[in-house]
């Protein structure tokens, strides 16, 4: 089985900018495309940065049981497709997920295994100018943001890790030695070794 590692955090920290650097370090990272009602921006593309669905579509895959979660976020539907996750991890490949807080959550609960990696501003200042530098947002909407992601502060306790993103590289640093050291845990190694080890314990 594959990892499956899954970066999260308030809105604005940089899950976006810091997933994108990391895939281009660890091209072997495989990173899971969602699915969203939300209207795609120029030059997005369908199936490359989501698979865009309408809202009656999008409700027909949670029907049928193909999201491995869901939330709704800013009036729209965001999810995972779940076979696409699942068969790759059963392939034996690392995967990635970009999410939002409350659906990273639900991942937890139906993958315990899952490393769960929390992405934190350097401070509430640094987050409120990375918001605001996107441009796209009112004051209003800015404010009503702010209050969002210290909401989503609260859900840090249900997380592996914690990663700084004050640099991108170095956030990138971190979460790759995440990757690796826990592909380096005794019990992923393969079974023959295992059952080696516990033949030699018992002799
Ligand atoms: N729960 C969940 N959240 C997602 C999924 N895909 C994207 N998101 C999150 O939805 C939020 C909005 O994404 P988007 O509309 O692309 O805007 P932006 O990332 O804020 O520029 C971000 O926090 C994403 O991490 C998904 O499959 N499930
Ligand atoms: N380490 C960083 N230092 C400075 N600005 C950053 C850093 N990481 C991301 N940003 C900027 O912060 C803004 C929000 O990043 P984005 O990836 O869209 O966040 P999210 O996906 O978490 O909503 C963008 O303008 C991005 O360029």
């Amino acid at each position: 089985m594959g990892l499956l590692i899954v970066l999260s955090g308030p809105a604005g920290v940089g899950k976006g900018t810091v997933c994108t650097a990391l895939r281009k370090r660890m091209p072997e990272l495989v990173y899971s495309v969602s699915a969203t009602t939300r209207q795609p921006r120029p030059g997005e593309i369908d199936g490359v940065n989501y698979f865009f669905k309408t809202k009656e579509q999008f409700l027909k895959l949670i029907e049928a049981d193909e999201m491995l979660e869901y939330a709704e976020y800013v009036g729209n539907y965001y999810g995972t497709p779940r076979s696409f996750v699942e068969e790759t991890l059963a392939a034996g490949k690392n995967v990635i997920l970009e999410i939002e807080v409350q659906g990273a959550v639900k991942v937890k609960e139906k993958f315990p295994g899952a490393i769960m990696v929390f992405l934190l501003p350097p401070s509430f200042d640094e987050l409120k100018a990375r918001i605001t530098g996107r441009g796209t947002e009112s004051m209003d909407t800015i404010n009503t943001r702010m209050n969002v992601a210290a909401q989503e502060m609260s859900l840090l306790s249900h997380y592996d890790y914690a990663v700084m993103n004050d640099e991108i590289e170095r956030a990138c640093d971190k979460i790759r030695s995440i990757i690796i050291a826990e592909n380096c845990r005794r019990e992923r190694l393969p079974a023959h070794i295992l059952h080696m080890a516990a033949a030699a314990e018992k002799a």
